[in-house]
């Protein structure tokens, strides 16, 4: 290995002028991936008949001549068994795995004569001994860094040399034997080994402080020329990312309930994987963009734990002009690579604490699915992180694809923006920035004016910028805005009035027309793009589309016009790479494709039988290109039709706002249509519960959806709904016009609940209700009693409540629907409890110290309330008792009492306050004797009072 030259010296050394510790660390990393690199040529030479869409376990079978039973199948492979079967290509798989493949392919080709000589004392089975040594060496340096640090690395580096050798000499004489040596020996020797010296050098400059700094200057400059701003439309109104960028919220999916967390934790935890998952729109990509701007310093760095990376490489698995992962880092360090090899700087680069941040996986086409496959296989033991985004529906082909890898990983939603508060924030930033402070006061305005309802549709970053445009546009129209849940067509009007307003034609409706003409040129080759699964496209097709229009267009300057408004040229990262072509957004292409089918719909004669099938079946004969969809077969399997040519997966959000539009411009043509329409929805992939949440999501307002949906729940056996964001409270309100299930379990923010679409929830329901209402740190005794009215007429049964009360006419409401319930109030002001009684099998109440000139308030005796008292302070003694006594049932008995502080307390003033209340008569059930304990990690203090007092009260401390 050669040693690194002190001017190569990296830069967290620069001024001691040696290797770091985690430089060496990571130098022996990468020498640890020229294992599997090594192993993979072996496969690769070894499985030379091997078919390329064979997959291991059929090769081996081959081989072998005859099938595995699937239990020697399990006994033969271990638990490489499950990946075998199914991978193709040795780049994704594991070291493990490729251990396990040697093992299983060796006796065949000695046995077949492939390796003739080598039946005695066989050298291949010593090589896999070897791999499996070096593996093993390998997972102890992982698992333990210290020890890594010193004798493991000389031992590894012994192992791996010692392996390769024999490695080498096995296959050198092998190609002596077979072409009498020369050349060939040589090749086979490359194909082997990677250039060791190369992979140095690349590192040297990756690591060293000058080189590496040159690198990422140029690196940030392209980043500074692409994604620093963002051209909304083509009105002239760029923006600068960082200066608009809303803090968004990610939510933990903790089974009913969502824990929310702050955007810039999302790197906080140490999973290799951070699974981001959002519907359309919802922001994953511009959080991804503005991830890779705080990395460049091109915005203040908030995302904690990001400086810890040494580069951040972003790849868009919309892309389609890569091929393999080294063809991605190429278009970051071209000239490196052009110098070293692409594959060497790879090498290298993995050698180094890098960020993979991959965008939108359910765009993904087969060559950029194979990246992402080697992305997986590649980082899984180094010092790289993953960071994947997708819409919901391909979730869990991504979770599938990620455990087959035994990968594990983090996943977080994007919460939508619901509070009112943070909707004005995010259209302020823009206005602000835009610089048209009038303006924004006339947008913000405009949507405070909005029925809270009509504001409740807007919880997604696309819609709120659709808001701002209609707004500019339409600014009467707002208010009269119609209460559907979707907005596709709005965007499609937004678009055709920006598109006319740009034309010179003096007579208007000229220009409407032409421009629906136009569009309906762009509809046609959005949904043709779509339905080929592409979402961008090169420059051939941006011209084909151009010429179509100009034949159509009066003028050269409309078709050229309106492509500028509907499309954009993508700008590459790479200097070098093809530049290509887009919608603006996805959401614009699926609008416009759905647009397109509706027309056609409408230009259809009543007698055609499937005019829906007939369009996407002269779309599926028109395409010709074989997009890849490597996600068809699996995300929906044997639910495509088989009748259908191409699967329909790519035009599932196409196909929702068909729903959508059709239902609002004709719901007498929607009914007639629907029965096609639900089959070509779930030829798309719309079939199960969770499949029809979301289209119900997207046109909730579409009855013959709900109930589709509602029934699928049932025969799913979801008897309890969860509800856990303002999407769901509208999704299940709409299904509970249908079904009734056993339990319907909402557990939200307060702030989060629109009051219009909870009334419809509450009053649709019939049964079980379970209501957790949470409230941000900090704000835990704000209530929202309006949000409790509504229960008073409804037909609920409460059997759990949770969340901050402040109005006697909201206890009133809750003990009239509560039955046997666990009942946990925080009091925002005194109130008497009384109406619980009977109500409950467990009250807990939580509340802050009562004033002194409150009147007694005895809560229910039976069964015995627990009191907690919140926000106690130093000199506590007096208010404290107050408070329990004023708050102690007749019989004075609690279940448990609980003080807690955030300062720490005196243990003397505690035992006084014990003394105190054992003096007012005032006992616990719980406890085995008198004591006070404090808990060590929350400070939460237990109280336990029984009869017998001792002189000195015990005041123990304990872990929790
Ligand atoms: N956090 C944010 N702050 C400000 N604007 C945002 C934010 N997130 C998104 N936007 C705006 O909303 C638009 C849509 O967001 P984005 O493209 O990131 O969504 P997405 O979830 O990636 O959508 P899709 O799944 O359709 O690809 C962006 O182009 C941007 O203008």
């Amino acid at each position: 290995m050669a040693t690194p030259s002190p001017s190569a010296s990296p830069r967290s050394s620069a001024s001691t002028g040696g290797w770091s510790k985690k430089n060496m660390y990571y130098k022996t990393v990468g020498d640890l991936y020229l294992n599997p690199k090594c192993l993979r040529t072996i496969i690769q030479k070894e499985c030379a008949t091997k078919k390329s869409d064979e997959t291991y376990r059929k090769y081996i079978e081959r081989l072998r001549g005859s099938p595995f039973s699937e239990e020697d199948w399990k006994n033969s492979c271990g638990i490489s068994s499950k990946i075998l079967e199914t991978e193709v290509n040795a780049d994704h798989l594991d070291v493990t795995h490729l251990i396990c493949l040697l093992e299983n392919i060796f006796p065949w080709n000695i046995s077949k004569e492939v390796h003739k000589d080598d039946v005695d004392d066989p050298v291949s089975k010593r090589i896999v001994q070897k791999f499996s040594g070096v593996k093993d060496l390998r997972n102890e340096f992982f698992d333990c860094k210290t020890a890594a640090e010193d004798s493991l690395k000389l031992e590894i580096r012994t192992a791996l040399s010692e392996t390769m050798a024999d490695v080498e000499k096995f296959y050198s004489s092998r190609m002596a034997n077979d072409d009498g040596g020369g050349s060939g020996q040589n090749d086979a020797r490359e194909n082997i080994f990677l250039d060791k010296q190369c992979i140095e050098d690349s590192y040297s400059m990756l690591a060293s402080s000058s080189s590496d700094k040159q690198l990422k200057q140029d690196i940030k400059k392209r980043v500074e020329k692409v994604i620093l701003k963002e051209e909304l439309t083509s009105e002239n109104d760029k923006v600068k990312r960082g200066a608009v960028f809303h803090q968004l919220e990610l939510t933990i999916n903790k089974g009913s309930c969502n824990e929310v967390h702050e955007y810039t934790e999302i790197l906080k935890n140490s999973e290799k994987f951070v699974v981001v998952e959002g519907v359309a729109g919802s922001g994953k990509s511009t959080l991804l963009t503005n991830i890779i701007l705080q990395f460049f310093e091109l915005q203040p760095i908030l995302v904690e734990t990001l400086e810890q990376f040494d580069h951040v490489i972003l790849f868009e698995c919309r892309e389609r002009t890569v091929k393999t992962l080294s063809d991605v880092v190429e278009q970051l360090f071209g000239d490196l690579c052009s110098k070293q090899g692409k594959e060497n700087v790879l090498e290298a680069i993995l050698r180094l604490n890098v960020l993979f941040v991959i965008d939108s996986f359910d765009d993904v086409n087969t060559d950029s699915y194979r990246i992402v496959k080697e992305i997986i296989a590649r980082t899984w033991r180094s010092g790289c992180r993953v960071l994947i985004t997708t819409r919901p529906h391909c979730m869990n082909r991504l979770k599938d694809l990620l455990s087959i890898n035994d990968v594990s990983f983090s996943q977080y939603g994007i919460n939508p923006i619901s509070k009112l508060d943070d909707q004005l924030k995010f259209l302020e930033k823009y206005e602000r920035f835009l610089n048209e402070d009038n303006h924004s006061r006339g947008v913000t305005e405009s949507f405070k004016s909005l029925e809270s309802e009509l504001q409740s549709f807007f919880t997604e970053p696309v819609n709120l910028m659709l808001f701002r445009h209609l707004h500019k546009h339409f600014p009467k129209k707002m208010v009269s805005w119609p209460k559907s849940m979707g907005v596709a067509f709005d965007i499609f009007r937004l678009y055709r009035k920006i598109a006319v307003s740009k034309l010179s034609t003096p007579n208007f409706s000229e220009r409407e027309n032409l421009v629906d003409d136009l569009f309906n040129i762009i509809g046609r080759a959005a949904l043709e793009l779509l339905h080929d699964n592409y979402v961008t496209f090169s420059e051939d097709k941006y011209k084909e589309i151009k010429e179509e229009c100009k034949i159509k267009g009066d003028s050269e300057d409309a078709e050229k016009i309106i492509l500028e408004v509907v499309l954009k040229k993508h700008l590459p990262l790479s200097e070098k790479g093809p530049q290509y072509f887009e919608f603006r957004h996805k959401i614009i292409q699926e609008t416009f494709a759905a647009h397109y089918i509706v027309e056609r719909i409408f230009a259809i004669k009543d007698s055609e039988k499937s005019p829906i099938n007939s369009i996407l079946d002269e779309t599926s004969k028109k395409t010709c290109r074989d997009g890849g969809n490597p996600l068809a077969d699996a995300s929906h399997g044997s639910r495509t039709s088989p009748t259908h040519r191409y699967p329909r997966q790519p035009l599932r959000e196409t196909l929702q706002y068909v729903v959508q539009e059709l239902s609002r411009r004709s719901p007498r043509r929607f009914q007639r249509h629907w029965p096609e329409l639900e089959r070509t929805l779930q030829d798309t992939g719309i079939v199960a519960a969770s499949d029809w949440l979301d289209c119900l999501r997207v046109c909730a307002d579409v009855k013959l959806v709900a109930e589709i949906a509602a029934d699928e729940m049932l025969k799913e056996d979801k008897d309890v709904w969860f509800v856990t964001n303002g999407r769901e409270v509208a999704t299940v309100a709409a299904m509970l016009r249908y079904v009734q299930v056993t339990r319907i379990e909402v557990n939200m923010r307060s702030d989060d609940l629109d009051l219009t679409r909870w009334k419809k929830l509450v009053g649709r329901r019939v049964g079980e209700l379970l209501l957790v209402l949470s409230e941000d740190k900090g704000d835990e005794y704000k209530a929202r009693d309006d949000l409790l009215q509504p229960l008073k007429e409804s037909k609920v049964k409460i059997v759990h409540f949770d969340g901050c009360v402040g109005h006697p006419d909201s206890v009133t409401a809750l003990a009239s629907k509560a039955h046997e319930a666990e009942v946990n109030i925080r009091m925002a002001v005194p109130l008497d409890l009384s109406e619980l009684r009977g109500k409950y099998k467990k009250l807990n109440v939580r509340t802050r110290k009562l004033p002194t000139d409150a009147c007694p308030l005895p809560l229910p005796d039976a069964p015995a309330p627990s009191l907690q008292v919140d926000g106690v302070d130093e000199k506590f003694r007096t208010a404290v008792v107050h408070t329990i006594t004023l708050l102690a049932p007749q019989n004075k008995r609690f279940a448990t009492l609980k003080l807690q502080s955030k300062t720490k307390l005196s243990e003397s003033e505690l035992q006084s306050t014990l003394r105190d209340l054992h003096a007012h008569g005032i006992r616990t059930m719980e406890g085995d004797r008198t004591r006070i304990e404090i808990l060590k990690r929350s400070g939460l203090i237990n109280i336990y009072i029984r009869e017998a007092l001792p002189e000195k009260v015990e005041v123990i401390k304990v872990a929790e």
